[in-house]
């Protein structure tokens, strides 16, 4: 295994401890045998570890004895694991590859502690890798994804390293007999009931006719699609700063017309950026689609429109603003019942004060301040968010206005409408629209005690 060489002298600090996944089966066992055969050499420390996650109850016992029984020949350290993942299956709404892998990663971490390891080796090959960007691209991964697995990558406090992925699986087989080496084999990487299996058993064979060292050809693709990648990220990253209004946690904003100026590939990995920084874990139902479909909307000359993305995040467009929130839907729709005098705290962050005045010497005017007569008033008073077919008869025009037109005319971005607080009184008569528009139910100069609104932004 001449690469496998290549890709130690490369990669690994001599004197380092590396911890090795293995299963038991071809490519791991091959993976330490390897390790082992330059163990002196490099003066490394390596040390088994293996999970059994009893799924095929006295066989995967059989496996986790034989990985025991290899590292005990070899005289290297060997820390085994049996984790119930049926059990934990039945508890959790998880597949039982995810839950496996879940248990396995972080049994590699303690691993890593116990023996404050820098490495993590794993025995994923040339084939593997083909299966991975092809399942990837079938199911619409976008950016980084797409070139596969890395061969290396920061994990825990050291890095997860692949040195067999320049390897085919039939040269893993080759070595496994070359080197007398006995796998066992695991009976459920042959059904087609996993999407991986299905590309194994009907796409590869394929390939593999059309050109023998295809595996290659993807590891190339791999590794140059991931520097292309990286640099388009960095040039991201500085545009950027120019496009972006406001990050925090659960919110991004960013400048719709700026961000159009970007050319056309740096605009899709702006997106990825953002999506990457809001969520914790990208949702595997997130797609390429989702981004296509923004940079749509985006790019159309209606002034408005909103997405929705997985997880609860709505992207909205409104004008020359694009708003990314997880916020959104969390206080809505709302009524606030408004007692007298009171002051309330409402979702779109402003507040309004009411109480009662005996009749004013001054009276401020304005939107933002309503009065009422308390002998005319309807009860109760609520402020609640818009509905749909709203209207109002506004003060000194004949006829209703829709209260849809006023945000128009205001202009206020989209994602604020649906927060925005409107006055009803008992009988649903829409009294004010705070800080914009006052209905002609006002009465600021009668004679007896007045209700006073004010609202004010915080
Ligand atoms: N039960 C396990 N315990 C420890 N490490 C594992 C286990 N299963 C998988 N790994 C590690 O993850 C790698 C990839 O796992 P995967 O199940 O995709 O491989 P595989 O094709 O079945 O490999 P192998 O021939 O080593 O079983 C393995 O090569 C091994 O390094």
């Amino acid at each position: 295994m001449h690469n496998f060489q290549l890709f130690i002298k490369k990669n690994i600090i001599k004197g380092s401890t590396v911890v090795v996944g293995v299963s038991g089966g071809p490519d791991s066992l091959t993976l330490l045998h390897l390790f082992l055969s330059i163990k002196e050499e490099y003066s490394l420390k390596i040390v088994g570890a293996h999970v059994d996650h009893m799924f095929r109850a006295e066989q995967s016992e059989e496996e986790m004895l034989f990985v025991k029984d290899f590292c005990y020949q070899y005289n290297i350290p060997c820390e085994a694991k049996q984790i119930d993942i049926p059990a934990y299956l039945n508890r959790n709404k998880i597949s039982s590859q995810a839950a496996s892998r879940e248990h396995r990663y972080n049994f590699y971490k303690e691993v890593m502690d116990t023996y404050n390891a820098n490495y993590l080796a794993l025995g994923h090959h040339g084939d593997d890798q083909i299966e991975t960007i092809l399942m990837r691209m079938v199911r619409g991964s976008t950016g980084e994804a797409m070139a596969g697995m890395k061969a290396v990558r920061k994990f825990h406090n050291g890095y997860i390293i692949r040195p067999l992925l320049t390897a085919s699986k039939e040269e893993i087989l080759q070595y496994c007999d070359l080197n007398g080496l006995e796998p066992r084999f695991d009976p459920s990487n042959e059904e087609n009931k996993y999407t991986r299996n299905r590309f194994r058993n009907t796409v590869l064979p394929f390939l593999k006719s059309e050109n023998p060292l295809v595996h290659e050809r993807f590891q190339y693709f791999s590794e140059t699609f991931l520097e292309d990648e990286l640099y388009l990220k960095e040039l991201t990253k500085e545009k950027m700063n120019t496009v972006l209004k406001r990050k925090e946690k659960s919110e991004v904003e960013m400048d719709t017309k700026l961000f159009l100026n970007l050319p056309l590939p740096l605009q899709r990995r702006c997106i990825q950026l953002i999506l990457n920084y809001l969520y914790e874990t990208i949702p595997s139902s997130l797609s390429s689609i989702h981004i296509e479909s923004l940079l749509n909307l985006l790019s159309r000359d209606h002034p408005s429109g909103s997405l929705d993305y997985p997880n609860g995040l709505r992207v909205i467009k409104s004008y020359d603003n694009c708003l990314f929130t997880f916020d959104y839907d969390k206080s809505l729709p709302y009524e606030i019942p408004l007692s007298i005098p009171s002051t309330i705290v409402l979702p779109n962050g402003s507040a309004i004060d009411c109480g009662i005045l005996k009749k004013p010497h001054f009276l401020k005017r304005g939107n933002d301040v309503f009065s009422l007569s308390v002998e005319r008033l309807k009860e109760p008073l609520t402020i609640r968010s818009r509905k749909q077919g709203d209207k109002i008869k506004l003060k000194g025009m004949n006829g209703t206005k829709k209260v849809k037109d006023i945000f128009i005319d205001e202009k206020i971005p989209l994602h604020n409408r649906d927060i925005w607080p409107i006055l009803e009184d008992g009988d649903g008569n829409i009294l004010w629209v705070p800080g914009l528009k006052k209905s002609a139910f006002e009465e600021a100069d009668c004679n007896g005690d007045y209700i006073f609104l004010q609202y004010k932004e915080l």
